[in-house]
């Protein structure tokens, strides 16, 4: 029905039987012809508007006039009777909002041809009917709601569909905020969308239940949007997103709630809504744009979502503002792609930081096992340092021992005795064996082998081993070949002994220099000291045979005499074991010296000594006594032996030939005094001195004899 309609601005009065006047009268000056009933010119103030249109010729069974919608609350008249009325008009024509339903006026059969009369009373922006008015049967305008309603039921459903899942999406996974706004937004939509459908008044029939609910979906869509771009312009957020979102939060409580108290019609409040929608829409853009621009393909979707979405429900709005022609525009369809595009992207986000979650878990596990084993490593490593540390100052301590019984010892034999027996218990628990030098044979000797069976003495090897053969034999990279050195006052530095060592075994992770060094280190030290030990042993050895031995002969001189003297007639005593002194002395020497010159002299003596040495056993201690005078101590000899002794050097005296720088020094002979304890009555002690009488004897005897003591 879009031609033929008339308009009328006022109200009209109504006769004592209630009918309007205006539907009586006749002549058309009073009423002017309009296209389309709505918003005629000349409005002003008025806020009440009569329509009429003449009915159409039609061959209808059950006829209605279907329109959609209102603006606000209407009575239809046909033939001067009120067949429809949509809100209450009080006495004074007015009325109060009830919504915007659409609506269905049966229509008499028959009714072709008449004068339908619209009574209209709106104090809203816009007066008269909007959208469609059509005449129809019945049965097809049921059939069209049902199938414009299956679209926003489809497409509602989808959204509210959408906001549950994204709601225990949500919910469920702390910090997913973005699905709560999906949430809101999805249901925002969802109810906007619902509410428009017209299959609802069929259900409910309560008109502004249904543009509470559409109005709430509605003016929360800004809110929803802005948070959702808020959070997608993360970390680029915008002071004019959070504003504006909050803005139409307020908004959206301030409306319904005036609403819901009568304080102000919910019709007003869509203008005022829908002007600062519009403005919303295109400031949120601006960030938006920005953000997309040099954001991700993520952040250009969502950008394109929301610009097609801004662009629908802007033309929404003109259209509800009759800036351009009606027609249904597809905002349903709209919101549930910007839900569904939002939706997938951030699905694909989150499977995107879920998959980058797991991968860091992946490389911190990683990270995690290297650092403890790291760790491990650093423990096992301190604990065979403590270990080591352990052994080590055992070892110390072993081998401060080894050293005091070295340098209390006897001297370098008998230092060597100790340092053969005391050294496996050092190197232990490394196997090993020692080879003690003999420098005289050009050998080694193998002395020890602790441990490892598996060493050089499977072979059995003799008892001495030739150098090239104990090198050859000890060549091998498992073991250590270690040298003990010690300087020798005489020779410079001499080798003691080879010490081989087993090596301590890798642990297998690179550790060798861990457990390998310190040992090596140790025992390195050990052999050292051991080395300085003997040195200064031997330096006191050959010191003490300076300091006892006779310069010119060579035999130990009178100190030494003294010394052994005393610990003789000691032992010969505890022992009753017999001793026998010999004092020995050049005849007429100082004749022979000023004859033949000192030098002479000299030679003389060197060689009587070593006659003396000749003469004597091993175990006779041969001494010079001072000038030409020698003394002999014979343990365990007694008179008989030692007379014969004494007679045996001076026959070898007399019958030697002395020569000095190729002249003859003639015959020399010796006197001997001889004192014999315990087959003389005298104390061991006095041996010297009645040997020393028994040889003043022999000088005043004759010389050239042997005198025995005897006590007169
Ligand atoms: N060439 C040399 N002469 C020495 C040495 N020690 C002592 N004499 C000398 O030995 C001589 C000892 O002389 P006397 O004690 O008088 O005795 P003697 O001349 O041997 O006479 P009788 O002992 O009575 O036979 C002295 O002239 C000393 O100088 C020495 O180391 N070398």
């Amino acid at each position: 029905m879009d031609q033929g309609w008339e308009y009328r601005w006022g109200d009209s009065p109504f006769t004592a039987d209630g009918i309007p006047v205006w539907t009586q009268e006749t002549g058309a000056d009073r009423w002017s012809p309009i296209a389309f009933p709505s918003n005629p010119p000349g409005r002003g103030s008025r806020t009440n508007v009569w329509y009429r249109v003449i009915l159409p010729d039609g061959d209808w069974r059950d006829p209605v006039l279907y329109v959609f919608s209102v603006d606000l609350i209407v009575e239809v008249y046909l033939d001067g009777r009120k067949i429809y009325q949509f809100g209450h008009f009080d006495d004074a024509g007015k009325g109060r909002f009830e919504g915007w339903p659409w609506h269905m006026i049966p229509l008499p059969v028959g009714c072709s041809g008449k004068p339908l009369y619209f009574r209209l009373y709106s104090d809203y922006m816009d007066i008269g009917l909007w959208g469609q008015v059509r005449i129809m049967e019945r049965v097809d305008l049921f059939q069209e709601i049902l199938r414009n309603s299956i679209e926003r039921l489809i497409t509602s459903g989808f959204s509210i569909l959408i906001a549950f899942l994204s709601l225990i999406f949500g919910l469920f996974n702390r910090g997913r905020g973005n699905f709560i706004a999906i949430a809101l937004f999805s249901l925002a939509s969802g109810c906007l969308v619902l509410s428009g459908s017209q299959l609802n008044l069929l259900l409910i029939d309560r008109p502004l239940f249904w543009d509470y609910m559409g109005a709430i979906g509605y003016f929360t869509i800004p809110v929803a949007m802005a948070i959702l771009l808020e959070r997608w312009l993360k970390p680029a957020r915008v002071l004019l997103v959070s504003v504006i979102w909050r803005f139409h939060l307020l908004y959206l409580i301030g409306a319904v709630g005036l609403s819901l108290m009568g304080l102000v019609s919910l019709a007003d409040t869509y203008p005022l809504f829908d002007g600062c929608f519009a403005i919303s829409l295109t400031l949120l853009l601006i960030p938006a744009a920005q953000v997309a621009a040099r954001g991700s393909t993520d952040h250009k979707a969502i950008l394109t979502a929301y610009a097609v979405l801004s662009l629908l429900l802007l033309l929404d709005m003109a259209v509800a503002h009759n800036l351009v022609r009606w027609f249904q525009v597809p905002v349903a369809w709209g919101a549930l792609a910007f839900s569904l595009a939002i939706v997938i992207i951030s699905l694909r986000h989150y499977a995107r930081t879920q998959t980058a979650l797991r991968a860091m878990n992946v490389s911190l596990e990683h990270e995690v096992r290297k650092r403890t084993a790291a760790l491990a490593r650093l423990v096992r490593r301190e604990r065979q340092r403590a270990k080591m540390l352990g052994i080590e100052n055992q070892k110390r301590a072993e081998l401060e021992k080894i050293l005091s019984d070295l340098q209390n010892s006897g001297g370098v034999s008998e230092a060597n005795e100790i340092l053969i027996h005391c050294l496996p218990a050092l190197c232990r628990p490394l196997a090993g064996a020692y080879y003690q030098r003999d420098e005289r044979e050009g050998a080694y000797r193998l002395l020890d082998l602790w441990l490892d069976p598996s060493g050089p003495d499977r072979a059995q090897p003799p008892a001495l081993v030739p150098v090239t053969e104990v090198f050859r034999l000890l060549s091998d990279d498992n073991h250590w070949r270690l040298s003990v050195l010690y300087e020798d006052p005489r020779h410079g530095e001499r080798e003691l002994g080879m010490l081989w060592l087993r090596i301590p075994e890798a642990r297998g992770d690179g550790e060798l220099s861990d457990t390998g060094t310190p040992w090596r280190q140790l025992i390195e030290l050990g052999l050292e000291k051991i080395g300085l030990v003997f040195s200064q042993l031997s330096l006191h050895s050959e010191l003490r045979r300076l300091s006892y031995e006779d310069g010119l002969t060579g035999v130990k001189n009178r100190r030494f005499l003294d010394e052994v003297f005393e610990r003789e007639t000691a032992l010969a005593k505890r022992h009753g074991r017999s001793l026998s002194v010999i004092m020995c002395d050049v005849d007429l020497f100082k004749r022979f010296n000023d004859t033949y010159g000192h030098a002479a002299g000299d030679i003389v003596l060197k060689r009587l000594a070593a006659l003396l040495a000749s003469v004597f056993r091993q175990t006779d201690l041969v001494c010079r006594y001072g000038g030409e005078e020698f003394c002999v101590l014979m343990p365990g000899t007694q008179a008989k032996d030692c007379r014969q002794r004494a007679e045996d050097l001076r026959q070898r005296v007399e019958s030697e030939s002395f020569e000095y720088e190729g002249h003859s020094l003639g015959p020399i002979t010796v006197s001997v005094g001889i004192a014999v304890w315990p087959e003389m009555p005298i104390a061991p002690e006095t041996l010297i001195l009645f040997a020393d009488q028994a040889l003043y004897r022999a000088k005043q005897s004759g010389r050239n004899r042997v005198e025995i003591y005897i006590d007169r």
